[in-house]
């Protein structure tokens, strides 16, 4: 198991020139980030850009091919199970909840990277193991309580509606006790009134003091909810500042607001957007 030295001033994250090529593309390149243990950050950008990539390269699911993702004090092993046990959770942007078990039973399969109990305890159903047991699901049920999905504990995943889907792959992050939580999405196919919902879920997941890196299109949920906000274009990180700051960078309109705004880039510069969303575009065709 990883060791780590817990001081509370340190980020929570520090990814250090994050780089991942797949081939002769470069989807993420060179991406310095940190996350404060009280701070809620965004990850923006067209589509392509390398946000889902660099996610992965956090976690552990890509060995970045430069770079050094630290959490807390430790440098974490490119291993996914490694990198949830040291505190980083994550949800996807397809939902990934396991559709026959009950909403309950897929909270406490997040559980498991935080109980101890050995293969033999559990073939034995020690009182140690029954013991853990109870603790678990104890955990589970807060954190249901904690989404709002206490009613529905034995319903089957499948049969939930889907923005409450979303919110069950949220509790099943949390119930690995993570210090950082990346959110990949959290809102896609949700009505306004879900999002306003994932809005509030995340400041009240910050409060109980965990941090959030969340990956999000939904601009109004960015800039309403995230003290920083970075934006990544073609894997390289165009700006990064106050939801203030980006939401009246000229490149990061030109790039991906969009919005019209008094001393709007030059056609050439709109050119070059361009000819870089279409690049992106190819390359995902070629996949
Ligand atoms: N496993 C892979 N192999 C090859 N290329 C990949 C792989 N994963 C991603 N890419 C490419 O890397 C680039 C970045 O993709 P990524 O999915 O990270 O972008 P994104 O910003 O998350 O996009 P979106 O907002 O559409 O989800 C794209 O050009 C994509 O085609």
């Amino acid at each position: 198991m990883t060791t780590m030295t817990t001081t509370t001033d340190a980020p929570v994250l520090t990814a250090t020139g994050v780089t991942m090529r797949f081939g002769g593309l470069t989807a993420v390149r060179t991406v310095d980030l940190t996350v404060h243990h009280d701070e809620i950050v965004g990850l923006i950008g067209p589509n392509g850009a390398g946000k889902t990539t660099f996610f992965n390269c956090l976690t552990g699911l890509y060995r970045p091919t430069e770079g050094t993702v630290t959490y807390r004090d430790t440098v974490l092993p490119p291993k996914p199970h490694l990198v949830t046990r040291a505190g980083i959770a994550r949800t996807f942007q397809n939902i990934r909840l396991f559709a026959n078990m009950t909403v309950l039973e897929n909270v406490l399969v997040g559980r498991h990277t935080r109980t101890r109990e050995g293969l033999l305890s559990a073939l034995l159903r020690s009182p140690r193991f029954h013991r853990a047991e109870a603790a678990s699901t104890q955990r589970a049920m807060e954190l249901l309580d904690f989404t709002g999905l206490a009613p529905k504990a034995d319903h089957l995943a499948r049969n939930l509606p889907y923005g409450e889907q979303r919110k069950l792959e949220i509790a099943r992050a949390l119930a690995s006790d993570p210090g950082l939580l990346l959110l990949d999405e959290p809102t896609a196919g949700m009505n306004p009134q879900e999002t306003r919902a994932t809005e509030a879920l995340v400041r009240a997941i910050r409060e109980q003091g965990t941090a959030v890196l969340v990956i999000e299109h939904d601009m109004r949920f960015i800039f309403n909810l995230c003290d920083r906000v970075a934006v990544l274009v073609q894997g390289e990180k165009l700006v990064e500042g106050t939801s203030d700051t980006v939401q009246a960078d000229e490149r990061v309109i030109a790039a991906y607001l969009g919005t019209p705004f008094e001393g709007a880039p030059g056609q050439e510069e709109l050119a070059e957007v361009e000819a870089a969303e279409a690049e992106a575009a190819h390359a995902e065709e070629d996949r």
